[in-house]
């Protein structure tokens, strides 16, 4: 008796322990690897080109963000390891069944083929469903971000219904999803429980028949094996929903994993090292350059050659889709230059670590981004500057006084995306940070185009004074404001259509500038009163004059 108290404390404590170290081990391993898969994912993301967040919707990323990585941090590790705990029961209680009452053996086999049939079934049925369940989640997210990003569009149209609708029936296709995969959950349960029943059945007639053709077999024994088998159908029932379960988690870490391998933008960290001052002068040649987005898509712009000298304000216009953006673009290299050399300051941007080139230019783009925070967070995210060296840029960025009025002044509350500012001021903020920057070049890619005329010649007439012999290239919306640049270029299909000073090209009457600037004049509505018609008039007088000398 003493000797199988022994046994039977000795077994309990080694199984208490064990117990305990496979919790601790299992846990640690599952936190381990989701930190893994979710570093790796963040990382690859965050280096993704401009291109992947234009195909991909939102609500995906988000979804592979919230709850692909939920499922991996809550129930993989959990699973796995009561996935092994009931493995082990089932086996213990078969091979019981199997040493006591070995009749049992001959209706095992072809329970096992039934078993593996059902649960393949369910598997294969589970795994679709589960992904129907996924993807009719994305369509929610995305509808409900863009819905929340385009609500003052949508009440001006009053469509508030038509969203509505749409949301409603893309939430009824992800419950009825949700519906199916958890019928076909109960569907298993019944199923199992039968096949439960068979086994019992089958355990108890191999029993009788063992007792009366092995008499050495105990009745005690025969309990023990019949005891084991009845909980044979809900260890079965929890492997099999495990199974189930780790292959429909096991599908999240595989989006996951696509994210964390999805191609990056080539980085260069091993690139030059180019001087700290660089660029000094602003001085941009473009040599036989070919830009395309896409391996798969035409160039956008081919064998393209173009010196701006430093300190130049030049002026793109363009019809729309002539590339314009794409060339301003490849001087940060955010579109593939396949072909040629952009050198500034005669160093091969292609060389430069890509964080390096584009710390070192500015840009004022067309929608401004501000986060939520304070002024002083929004103009210098880093700290680096000191306050005078931000009240500066601000007066010449004309916002100092706007500043100063304001509650906390640098410290004043800006709301998310810079909701409590006009699309002017944040415009001049956007400015106000280029001047700190102090850089070389400024691109401004259409930065006007949603301003009023007034906060246009505000911002244009703070730039040109910022930027005083510094290299500035403007896409210009509205022509009229590239009017006293130095020089301005025509482009269409990617190639440079008219090259030369605002006056070169207005003597070419039927040339392009000419005939969009008139355009322009006709269609626009703030040349009604004649003031931009008589700029050009002005100009052209001036230009003159400035020939004649
Ligand atoms: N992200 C992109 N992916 C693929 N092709 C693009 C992308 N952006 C622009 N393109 C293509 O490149 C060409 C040039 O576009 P780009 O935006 O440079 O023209 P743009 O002159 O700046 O036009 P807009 O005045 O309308 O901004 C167009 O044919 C356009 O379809």
């Amino acid at each position: 008796m003493t000797y199988y108290l022994l046994v039977y404390g000795a077994l309990s404590v080694a199984s208490v322990l064990l117990s305990f170290s496979s919790n601790g081990i299992g846990q640690y391993a599952g936190a381990r690897a989701r930190q893994i898969l979710h570093e790796s994912m963040l990382r690859n993301i965050l280096h993704c080109p401009v291109r992947f967040f234009e195909c991909t919707p939102i609500g995906r990323i988000i979804n592979r963000f919230s709850a692909d990585m939920s499922v991996i941090d809550k129930k993989i590790a959990t699973s796995i390891q009561r996935l092994l705990q009931f493995l082990l029961l089932c086996f213990s209680a078969i091979v019981l069944n199997a040493v006591v009452t070995p009749w049992f053996l001959i209706v095992a086999v072809p329970i096992c083929i039934v078993y593996y049939v059902m649960q393949h079934f369910y598997r294969c049925s589970s795994r679709e469903l589960q992904r129907l369940d996924s993807i009719t989640r994305s369509p929610i997210l995305s509808h409900f971000s863009e819905t929340l990003c385009g609500l003052t569009t949508i009440r001006a149209f009053g469509q508030q219904r038509r969203f509505r609708s749409l949301l409603f029936s893309r939430t009824d296709a992800h419950t009825s999803a949700f519906l199916i995969m958890n019928s076909s959950n109960r569907w298993l349960g019944i199923a199992l429980d039968y096949l439960g029943g068979v086994i019992v059945f089958m355990s108890v007639v191999a029993a009788l028949l063992t007792v009366k053709t092995y008499p050495d077999v105990t009745p005690s024994l025969v309990g023990l094996a019949v005891n084991y088998t009845l909980l044979v159908p809900i260890y079965l029932n929890w492997v099999v929903k495990f199974l189930a379960d780790m292959e429909m988690y096991m599908g999240a870490v595989e989006r996951v994993q696509q994210y964390a391998l999805t191609p990056t933008e080539d980085y260069r960290l091993q690139g030059i090292t180019v001087p700290r001052a660089w660029p000094q002068k602003g001085n941009i040649v473009f040599k036989d350059v070919s830009l395309r987005y896409d391996r798969s898509r035409e160039p956008v712009i081919s064998n393209l050659n173009l010196h701006i000298p430093a300190g130049q304000k030049v002026g793109i216009c363009g019809r729309t889709g002539s590339g314009k953006s794409s060339l301003v673009m490849s001087l940060f290299h955010m579109v593939d230059v396949f072909e040629g050399k952009i050198l500034i300051d005669d160093i091969d941007t292609k060389l430069v670590p890509l964080q390096v080139l584009r710390s070192r230019l500015s840009v004022i783009p067309q929608d401004v981004i501000m986060f939520s925070g304070t002024i002083r967070e929004n103009l210098d995210p880093q700290s680096v500057y000191t306050d005078m060296e931000l009240w500066k840029s601000l007066e010449l960025a004309q916002l100092k006084d706007a500043v100063s009025s304001l509650p906390g002044c640098l410290d004043a509350e800006v709301r998310e995306g810079g909701g409590n500012l006009s699309a002017g001021e944040r415009q001049l903020f956007c400015l106000a940070r280029a001047i700190l920057h102090n850089a070389a070049c400024l691109v401004m890619d259409e930065a006007t185009s949603s301003v009023d005329p007034s906060t246009e010649k505000a911002l244009l007439a703070a730039a040109t004074r910022a930027f005083a012999g510094k290299t500035v290239i403007t896409i210009a919306h509205r022509l009229s404001t590239i009017l006293d640049y130095d020089r301005i270029l025509v482009l269409e299909s990617g190639r440079i259509m008219e090259d030369g000073t605002p006056a070169q090209l207005l003597q070419r009457s039927m040339g392009i500038f000419s005939s969009m600037l008139r355009a322009s004049q006709e269609g626009a509505p703030f040349t009604k009163n004649g003031q931009d018609s008589q700029r050009v008039v002005n100009y052209k007088r001036v230009e003159g004059k400035n020939d004649s000398n």
